[in-house]
């Protein structure tokens, strides 16, 4: 295990004192400076650490968080990541065991497979909202106000919360249902690591090629002519939908709720606002560089025509 001070009560209050042998956590003491990685379940790095850890320890599971402990994720005894998309796959398959056919509440920049693994296989509903774990919790509630069944709210990023839990954002909530998943199957079992875990996400597919670029808007830039980065960021997006409507390789998502969301080439692009920042994410999944490549291209295309947009990291990843 590994997070900051919050993760000490966990720790301490309720793994040790259940048994659990939580030898091989590490960089549990709080330094704001953060010494070892960015604490963020999503960072390569991050989750190289506990990967490490939980293979040199020989752990059946290994758990961490970000500094407020909102946001987690697991690594299986077999070093396999559990985060982003496989993190939601888990808990929807987990969710939805105890509330068959219950609709999964998740971000904007989760994947095709993630919603053909809900539906196909757990036979639940997924609804691709917006991004932002506040609007991922909202959805759900609302969702339920109108008679429509919804336990689980999450976000790639790791954040999520659930109904039980009242809504909460609560990472260690998150982890304490997978603690209690691979306990149970440990009592008829104990030699079996994490598998019970791994079974779960079993069927889950995924793209070869997944990236996030972030394309800045200059907001001093003359082209904004005086309005603001949200407008312009808007004409693009309204650019882009024009562009794709004329192009017979690639098709709109027909239910979106962020940004313009088009599939071809076997795989997927997302090109939204950023919650926050002077910033359009681009968010690719594809089955090849060359497939991914093609999707970039299509947005390349539109985005040109916009010299407040800076397409330095698009071009950069389309040279690599
Ligand atoms: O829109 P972005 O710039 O990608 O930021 C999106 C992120 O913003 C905040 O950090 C929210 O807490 C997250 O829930 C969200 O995922």
């Amino acid at each position: 295990m590994q997070g900051m001070e919050q993760v000490a009560f966990l720790w301490d209050k309720v793994l040790k004192p259940l048994g659990a042998v939580t030898d091989g956590s590490q960089f549990l003491e709080p330094d704001g400076l953060f010494p070892n990685h960015i604490p963020n379940p999503e960072d390569k790095a991050a989750m190289e650490a506990i990967t490490q850890a939980v293979l040199n320890n020989k752990a059946d599971l290994g758990i961490i968080f970000d500094t407020d402990v909102d946001r987690s994720a697991a690594v299986d005894s077999s070093g396999r990541e559990l985060n982003r998309n496989r993190l939601i796959a888990l808990m929807s398959a987990i969710v939805l065991e105890e509330h068959p056919g219950t609709t999964v509440v998740t971000d904007s920049v989760t994947s095709d497979g993630l919603t053909a693994f809900i539906e196909k296989k757990l036979g639940g509903k997924h609804h691709r909202f917006k991004r932002g774990y506040k609007n991922v919790i909202d959805e759900a509630i609302r969702l339920n106000s109108t008679g429509e069944e919804s336990h689980l709210a999450m976000e790639t990023s790791g954040h999520g919360a659930l109904k039980e839990n009242h809504w909460l954002d609560d990472g260690a909530y998150m982890m304490v249902k997978l603690l209690n998943k691979l306990a149970g199957a440990r009592t008829l079992n104990p030699n079996i690591g994490s598998k019970v875990l791994t079974d779960l996400v079993e069927g889950l597919e995924e793209a070869a090629v997944t990236v996030e670029i972030r394309l800045k808007i200059d907001q001093n830039h003359a082209d904004l002519k005086g309005g603001s980065f949200r407008d312009y960021g808007e004409s693009i997006l309204k650019h882009l939908e024009s562009v794709i409507s004329k192009d017979p390789n690639l098709n709109k998502a027909p239910k979106n709720h962020e940004g313009v969301r088009v599939s071809g080439y076997g795989g997927w692009f997302l090109l939204r606002l950023s919650l926050h920042d002077p910033v359009l994410p681009l968010n690719i999944e594809a089955q090849s560089k060359n497939d991914a490549m093609k999707l970039g291209l299509a947005v390349l295309a539109a985005a040109s025509e916009f010299s407040a947009l800076d397409t330095t990291a698009l071009n950069k990843f389309l040279q690599q």
